[in-house]
């Protein structure tokens, strides 16, 4: 099973000028959930969409992405995608408005090469639904059904390397924990997990590494133990403002600011 996903060097440009990619160099290992944490439009669905090559048809990119060393191209991208390699996406109009909730698990499942005839009350009770969601069209679900479900979708073939974007976004804080903890499962079971999140604080206790994105760029890779704490095995000065800005921190700023 290939799992370890290296991006080198990878930019991205569009024709009407901004570079949303500089330079982006991250790995991502089996085992593990690496976070990738930053503001709105730093750059993170982007990077997402560049792995499985599924960029904007006006997007330029250059780098090198690898998966157990053998390079990611797009045609190996297209064979990887839903099978090996999988998205949550970060928007939920992903789902189609014309297929129930269980018809689109089963298309998943098939796409994936998942065994024959898919679980599809399982694999919603996996991420918190009860089986009535099956019959549902997702018109008649709320959004934070709806994100579940693609999760549920994306991991209907049991993919090596899942990246999720924004999983969290808009779920009650049980159903949160329950999507970060099947998740963190997935890593414990060898599996390569990314997490891409603007909320570090929810993010952290399930994460192994933490990279801080902005701008288009890497400022930072940490290990997720080492915001805890006072702080002090933070590598960058850029950990560091984060690590600040951490509601347990706020009040311990060096400099006494709560926006470090
Ligand atoms: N098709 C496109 N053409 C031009 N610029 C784009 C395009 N798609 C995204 N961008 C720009 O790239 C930057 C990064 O966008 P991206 O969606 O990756 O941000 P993000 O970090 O995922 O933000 P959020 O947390 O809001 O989801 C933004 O400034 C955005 O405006
Ligand atoms: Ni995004």
């Amino acid at each position: 099973m290939t799992q370890v996903l290296e991006i080198r060097g990878l930019s991205l440009r569009f024709p009407c000028g901004g570079m949303p990619l500089a330079d982006v160099s991250l790995t991502a290992r089996p085992g593990q959930i690496l976070a990738i944490v930053g503001a709105s439009g730093a750059g993170k669905s982007l990077l997402a969409r560049a792995v499985l090559h599924l960029l904007p048809p006006n997007a330029r990119m250059t780098g090198e992405i690898r998966l157990d060393g053998a390079p990611l191209d797009p045609a190996a991208a297209a064979a990887l995608r839903g099978r090996v390699l999988a998205l949550v996406p970060q928007s939920t109009t992903f789902l189609d408005p014309l297929a129930k909730v269980g018809q689109q698990l089963r298309w998943a499942a098939r796409r994936a090469g998942a065994p024959q005839p898919f679980a599809v009350d399982q694999a919603l009770a996996r991420v918190g639904l009860p089986p009535q969601v099956a019959k549902l069209y997702p018109g008649a679900i709320s959004a934070g059904m709806a994100r579940r479900v693609l999760l549920a979708a994306a991991l209907a073939g049991d993919p090596a390397v899942v990246i999720a974007d924004e999983p969290t976004d808009g779920l009650d804080p049980d159903n949160l924990r329950l999507v970060l903890r099947r998740l963190r499962a997935l890593a414990d079971a060898g599996r390569t997990v990314i997490v891409i999140t603007h909320d570090l604080i929810t993010a952290l206790p399930y994460a192994d590494r933490v990279a801080v994105m902005r701008d288009g760029s890497i400022l930072a890779e940490e290990r997720a133990a080492a915001f805890c704490g006072d702080g002090a095995a933070l590598i960058s000065g850029w950990s560091r403002r984060l690590w600040n800005a951490l509601p347990q921190n706020a009040f311990d700023a060096a400099d006494g600011s709560v926006h470090a």
